[in-house]
């Protein structure tokens, strides 16, 4: 089939809350997206915010792997009944959220290969999975195994030298090795082992698909600067991981054709090619065509900092990656577990659930908020790895509410922004008179979120075409592959909109918010060494 004129390109984000989808004509104009929501339209699974936690484990925070799979039999169906021509789509891609993982039964790669076209993928996929609860970023249950790896090779500097990060909860070789500590018997059945994102492509491909290099530097196991795995921390998290893994592959591989089972159900063309999946922020990354200089700022479920870097550097707060369009160059990552849970629930509590009354209550309120600075982290919080709500008064003395819901509002908003910022700073990210923020993901909808992004960061803040650019990512990632030979990314992408400026800072926000900064490193010590 190759692309023509009259191609379409197929992304997916399989994010925490929902799995979206958006089909993308030649000019990478929308012309179909939806998603299927995990809580309200997979209710029998009982997640809540696309996850299962129990009270009893708060530090264990899995999904049932089943239920990314009926969420793909229902995306597709919802893309047929939009009335999407699936046989014009020439090439599809996807990202997901990092660090999960995903455990292939022994037998599953045959039941992969040979899916029935007249069955919905979930009958079929049903008992292929050893470790039915994909552990997923949530998870923070994995302390000992990451000591355990960062000891093995010599210490926390180390292993960032080698991976990209010191060790972290939620990355997937202490995850690994938690389970072949655990559920011996059921990793010894596991015939392969997938992040969220090639499990994903597995599905598309009817095989396993391999990890990409950029995803892959989330699980502190490949080296980021060989783009291979490293043997000793394979070893040091399990037996014969290797061959579990399989080679890691650049983020611009086209990896194969369909799987017939989706030509026989779905009418795609069986030329269609699938490309390597990767992880939701580089998916991001691409989706923004971020620009040297420039930081992206992702607020999701978990809100994240990154930019583009051309070599690596050893940092124990916060990640390298292998960057998902050139394997020679890298991008440099902060995560923040608590983003836009947070955030509803200090709607819910404060606002009446109400977006309007909450960003009322915002701008109500002058930059500084009397002096009033809180911190909100609902889940074991990953920068700082601190768990609960800390709330202070313009004295510096911790109380346990504030008088009025105004002060709430604005408090979790700008201790989440500063300290966002001086994680930035420490990382080594430059804000200065140049620095352009490019926000994306749900809250980037948020205008009254922005201003005060802008305000903390002192830099002006612009919106990508679309909220969603980890899906747009995926798509151009789609297109781009299939025609990398004789186009380059720019070539490829230049029909996509230029970001477009949203808000700029106050003048006087730079005073009031370095700071702001400055008394957040102080409370912060403060508060790590009560613990
Ligand atoms: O853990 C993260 C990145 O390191 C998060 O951004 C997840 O990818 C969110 F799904």
């Amino acid at each position: 089939m190759g692309a023509t004129a009259n191609s379409t390109y197929l992304g997916f984000d399989l994010s925490t809350q929902q799995l979206k989808a958006v089909v993308v004509d030649n000019d990478l104009n929308i012309l179909h997206q939806t998603s299927v929501q995990f809580d309200n339209d997979l209710p029998e699974f009982r997640t809540y915010g696309g996850v299962i936690q129990k009270k009893s484990e708060p530090h264990v925070v899995v999904v049932p792997t089943l239920m990314w799979v009926k969420a793909v039999d229902m995306i597709l169906d919802k893309l047929r009944v939009c009335g999407v021509d699936f046989s014009k789509v020439a090439a599809i891609s996807g990202c997901a959220q990092q660090h999960g993982t995903v455990y292939w039964n022994r037998g599953s790669r045959n039941q992969l290969k040979q899916l029935d076209p007249t069955k919905f993928l979930h009958e079929q996929l049903a008992t292929s999975f050893s470790i039915p609860h994909s552990p997923i970023w949530m998870d923070s249950s994995t302390t000992k195994e990451c000591r355990i790896l960062e000891e093995i090779v010599g210490g926390p500097e180390k292993l960032a030298e080698i991976t990209g990060s010191r060790a972290y909860e939620r990355f997937s070789g202490p995850q690994i090795a938690k389970i072949a500590r655990t559920k011996s018997e059921a990793y010894n059945n596991t015939q392969r082992i997938s992040l969220v994102s090639s499990f994903l492509a597995s599905i598309f491909l009817g095989d396993f698909a391999p990890i990409d290099f950029s995803d892959g530097s989330g699980m502190n196991l490949l080296d980021i600067n060989k783009k291979d795995w490293d043997d000793v921390l394979l070893e040091a998290c399990a037996s014969n991981l290797r061959e579990k893994l399989e080679k890691p592959v650049s983020t611009c591989t086209n990896i194969g054709p369909i799987s017939s089972y989706f030509v026989e159900r779905f009418g795609f063309d069986d030329n269609c090619r699938i490309t390597a999946f990767t992880g939701d922020n580089s998916g991001s990354l691409i989706g923004m065509r971020l620009k040297q200089g420039d930081i992206a700022c992702s607020l999701g479920t978990s809100d994240s900092l990154f930019l583009c870097l051309n070599k690596p550097k050893t940092a124990l707060d916060g990640h390298i990656f292998c960057n998902p369009l050139d394997d020679e160059s890298y991008m440099a990552l902060l995560c923040f577990k608590n983003g836009s849970l947070t955030r509803e629930r200090i709607r819910d509590s404060s606002a009446e659930g109400s977006w309007k009354i909450f960003n009322e209550l915002l701008e109500s309120t002058p930059r500084g908020n009397f002096g009033n600075l809180a911190l909100y982290f609902d889940y074991q919080e990953i920068l700082p790895f601190l768990i609960g709500d800390f709330r202070f008064n313009k004295a510096n003395e911790e109380i346990s509410r504030y008088s009025s819901k105004e002060v709430e509002v604005r408090a979790l908003i700008e201790g989440q922004f500063v300290a966002r910022r001086a994680y930035a700073e420490d990382f080594g990210f430059v804000i200065g008179p140049n620095t352009k923020i490019i926000a994306t993901g749900g809250a980037s909808t948020n205008k009254s979120i922005l201003q005060v992004l802008a305000d903390v960061f002192n830099s002006p803040v612009y919106i990508s075409e679309i909220a969603n650019s980890a899906m747009l990512g995926a798509a151009c990632l789609a297109k781009y592959v299939l025609l990398k030979n004789q186009s380059d990314f720019n070539e490829v992408t230049n029909c996509l909109t230029q970001p477009k400026l949203i808000c700029k800072p106050y003048d006087d926000a730079d005073s009031i918010y370095k700071s702001m900064v400055a008394r957040y490193r102080k409370i912060i010590e403060k508060v790590k060494n009560k613990k």
